[in-house]
């Protein structure tokens, strides 16, 4: 199943009016494997992200998906109820504000649980215990299953809101800047926590961010964007490396010089 991509995605624009959000995107993704998705501010990598995982679709192109059983799908020709069965099942979305991604009023505990029992689990004992395990995945103390999200700070709020995406065992999960809003040694531990997650699962995952760190640090491969359109892909280290477009090197130094 490994020599088969997860996802293709051919030829995606989306324009708001006369505006550019991003135009003829394409590229495919694999199991396992983390694309990030960098450029500068208005470069189109969130409205790409969007047009990806149906939250925004697209003026034009086409996604596909392969399901658990092997069959390939239009994401745009499903009927909604079967994209959100898709998106709670087999997907997850981490938002870079993650009270977009928690129910703040809820305990921690029942942030990740609920997310167990809407793919079917009801047996209480096994909610708990498996939501107890993955907050201790994310650091995240014991005995602070019971408070709510709002009580935490930033950093815990985003490892709660990773654990409650990865608890129903994602195959492909979409990362709006997770590190964003975070302290730059938050950043770093989540990062690095967030790298372990992702290769012990095996998962595959589009990150969009504008840090070449996180991008370095988190993906194997990496597309940029300028105006809506990828100026350049290619292996993470060798785009940051030996960029090829002026555009990337461009990018590249202008950061490394900050
Ligand atoms: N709802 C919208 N209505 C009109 N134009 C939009 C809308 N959302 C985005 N755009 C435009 O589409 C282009 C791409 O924006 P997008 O938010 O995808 O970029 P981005 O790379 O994610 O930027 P940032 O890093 O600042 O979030 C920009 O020119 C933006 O002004």
């Amino acid at each position: 199943m490994n020599d088969t991509p997860l996802l293709r995605v051919s030829s995606v624009s989306k324009s708001y009016g006369q505006r550019i959000g991003c135009q003829d995107v394409s590229f495919e993704l694999w199991p396992g494997e983390v694309l990030a998705v960098v450029g500068e501010s208005g470069s189109g990598k969130t409205t790409l992200l969007n047009c990806i995982s149906t939250r925004l679709l697209p003026t034009s192109g086409t996604v596909s998906y392969r399901m658990r059983g092997g069959d390939w799908r239009e994401l745009y020709r499903m009927s909604e109820a079967e994209r959100r069965f898709l998106m709670r099942t087999d997907w997850g979305f981490v938002h870079q504000n993650p009270a977009d991604g928690l129910r703040m009023t809820v305990s921690a505990g029942a942030n990740v649980g609920e997310r167990l029992m809407a793919v079917g689990d009801r047996h209480y004992g096994n909610i708990r215990a498996t939501a107890l395990d993955w907050l201790g995945r994310v650091e995240i103390e014991a005995d602070r299953i019971d408070d709510e999200p709002r009580a935490f700070s930033g950093g815990m709020r985003q490892r709660l809101q990773i654990a409650r995406n990865l608890v129903t065992g994602p195959r492909l999960v979409f990362m709006d800047e997770p590190t964003g809003g975070l302290d730059v040694s938050v950043q770093a531990r989540l990062l690095d926590l967030l790298r372990g997650l992702v290769t012990d699962l095996g998962l595959a995952a589009i990150v969009v961010t504008h840090d070449l760190a996180v991008a370095r640090l988190l993906s194997h491969r990496m597309m940029v964007m300028k105006d809506g359109r990828v100026v350049e892909t290619g292996l993470t280290d060798r785009v940051l490396d030996d960029p090829r477009e002026a555009y990337t090197q461009l990018l590249v130094s202008s950061i490394l010089q900050v």
